[in-house]
């Protein structure tokens, strides 16, 4: 088969993950560059237009009533973007069907948020996903950052459907990741991991970035070739 046959096949595809307000949109920016990386929209947009609807500010403002609803629609979009076909050697998304269960859903249930119904629902739709569609992943960069970090920059944006947010909540997730892509402890990771201090300000923050480009240029040649 050749080479071109298999990019319309299945990019390399690399997941950028870390907490809220941890930059992976910064990231994702910074590799639009490339004329052969396809960087994915940012999923938040959609979020906020489900048929008009803002889904993020319903879920924050009243999370017990529109939690079920969010994670389903974020469920969808995440499975649009992994299925989502492109000429291009190489994906770039930010967040995916994984964070969305193994972080999200999963602390809306112990947090009571999810009722259990509710969270078998949305865990046996991921499951037969991922059994049945190819969400497969090669490479996941790991942005990680401190809460109190976050918590600044998140304060910094302002965006309006995030004012509830607190710094407990920040550190939560940030637990959530850890033990997800850090630490190795809770679920599994579906791709090998590469971590980066996303904590360093903006404008050292290229440094960080380029330390990660051979990872995904020359992983992407050798999978491809085999
Ligand atoms: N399943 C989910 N997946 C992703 N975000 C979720 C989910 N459930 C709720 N959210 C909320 O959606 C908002 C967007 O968070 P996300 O980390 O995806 O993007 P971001 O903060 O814009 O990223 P960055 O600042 O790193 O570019 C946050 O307020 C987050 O709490």
């Amino acid at each position: 088969m050749s080479k071109r046959a298999k990019y319309e096949m299945k990019p390399f595809t690399v997941l950028v993950e870390g907490n809220i307000g941890s930059g992976k949109t910064t990231f994702l920016n910074y590799f639009k560059k490339y004329e052969n990386v396809c960087v994915m929209a940012e999923p938040i947009d959609m979020w906020r237009n489900c048929g008009g609807h803002n889904l993020l500010e319903y879920m924050y403002e009243d999370r017990e009533r529109w939690g079920f609803t969010f994670q389903s629609y974020v469920q969808l979009t995440m499975l649009k973007q992994h299925t989502l076909k492109t000429r291009l050697p190489i994906k770039l998304m930010e967040r995916s069907i994984y964070s969305a269960r193994y972080c999200f859903v999963e602390k809306m249930h112990r947090d009571g948020i999810l009722p259990s119904p509710s969270a078998s629902v949305i865990n046996e739709w991921f499951k037969w996903t991922i059994a049945n569609v190819d969400t497969s992943v090669d490479l996941i960069i790991y942005l990680r950052t401190t809460p109190d970090v976050v918590y600044q920059r998140m304060q910094e944006r302002n965006r309006k459907e995030e004012k509830t947010v607190s710094l407990t909540y920040l550190t939560e997730m940030h637990e959530m990741h850890e033990n997800w892509l850090y630490h190795k402890t809770m679920f599994t990771c579906p791709a090998p991991v590469l971590v980066l201090n996303a904590d360093l300000d903006k404008s050292v923050i290229a440094e960080e970035y380029e330390r990660v480009e051979p990872h995904i240029f020359s992983n992407c040649l050798s999978v491809l070739a085999s």
